[in-house]
């Protein structure tokens, strides 16, 4: 027993799922979110000595959150109510020095009614399984005064599918090679794309119920303060490139789609995309003399789950 020691600990509750509705006078807004908070400082004696004095029960992690979730007026942006709920965690308790906060942000979209498309007050759709991800590090081990916070957020389970505008050929040709060439395919991919913003300080509440949680104003565009616009650019930005781009390879399309989130979010340092290759095989119909495999004539298809390409790259900021 004595040649083993503890090196590291974290612990927190995971899928905390919360809905939360902002009524305005006319719209409401909506935002269901999938919470994890997880928690690093003076816990060692938890784990090695049985002492639970030093223990937040995760149960009270998820009444923290639920009551953030009400009272914090950063509740509809899932960068800055993370941003809030670690600030109130570290701040509260003199012995947590780390709080990780990760969301997983649903769809909901608004329903637009009638000929020319009238959002509806309170009513929504949920239109698509892709979702706003979100890893927030508030980090209190510099002290109290002195917080400082890492952001990365992103897209994961985007789908898209082209049926044009997609080659692969010039690859290597060897005697393990039986893929053909091909100047046209089916392309299709689930996006997961996740991009870090540059780190920033953050001020402690000055309140005696540590609740004060304060954004700067005029805060730049693309910066992590402008977090709902970055994420909408980014998805804009992938979509784009999927549909225009005459793509190559996978590899090829993938490296635009970053430089465009670059270049468009002043605040982002880097951005890495992990895209699966969901192939989608012609079906060879030679045996009944019918070509279903040249890509002009390639028109029936068996959708394959696996194996898949899995292409990954991360773009950053020169
Ligand atoms: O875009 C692609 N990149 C690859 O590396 C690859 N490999 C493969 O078999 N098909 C593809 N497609």
């Amino acid at each position: 027993m004595s040649e083993s020691v503890l090196t590291h600990a974290r612990y927190g509750k995971d899928f905390i799922r919360v809905f939360r509705v902002v009524r305005g006078s006319e719209f409401h807004h909506i935002v269901e979110y999938n919470v994890s908070v997880m928690l690093e400082g003076d816990i060692e004696s938890s784990y090695t000595v049985a002492d639970n004095s030093v223990v937040v029960a995760t149960d009270s992690m998820k009444n923290i959150t639920y009551y953030l979730a009400k009272t914090s007026p950063h509740i509809l942006s899932p960068e800055r109510f993370a941003l809030h709920l670690g600030t109130y965690i570290v701040s509260k308790y003199a012995h947590i020095h780390r709080a990780i906060i990760t969301i997983e942000k649903l769809r909901w979209s608004r329903i637009a009614l009638g000929a020319n498309d009238q959002p509806h007050p309170h009513s929504f759709i949920r239109d698509g399984d892709d979702k706003h991800t979100v890893e927030v590090e508030v980090d209190a081990s510099a002290g109290k005064d002195n917080l400082s916070a890492k952001v990365t957020s992103g897209i994961a389970d985007l789908l898209v599918l082209k049926t044009a505008g997609s080659a692969f050929y010039g690859y290597i040709r060897d005697e393990h090679t039986t893929l053909m060439e091909v100047d046209d395919r089916i392309l299709s991919t689930s996006v997961d794309l996740a991009y870090t913003f540059a780190p920033l300080s953050l001020s402690p509440p000055s309140d005696a119920k540590k609740l004060d949680f304060t954004i700067p104003e005029g805060f730049a565009p693309g910066s992590v303060w402008d977090a709902d616009n970055v994420v909408a650019r980014a998805r804009n930005a992938t979509l784009d490139i999927f549909a225009l781009d005459d793509s190559a390879s996978v590899q090829a399309t993938l490296f635009k789609m970053g430089q465009r989130v670059i270049a468009e979010n002043a605040g982002v340092v880097s951005v890495t995309y992990k895209l699966p290759n969901k192939h989608y095989i012609p079906v060879n119909m030679n045996y009944i003399g019918i070509d279903n495999t040249t890509p002009a004539n390639a028109e029936v298809f068996v959708p394959t789950s696996a194996p898949s390409g899995l292409i990954s790259a991360t773009i950053s900021r020169k």
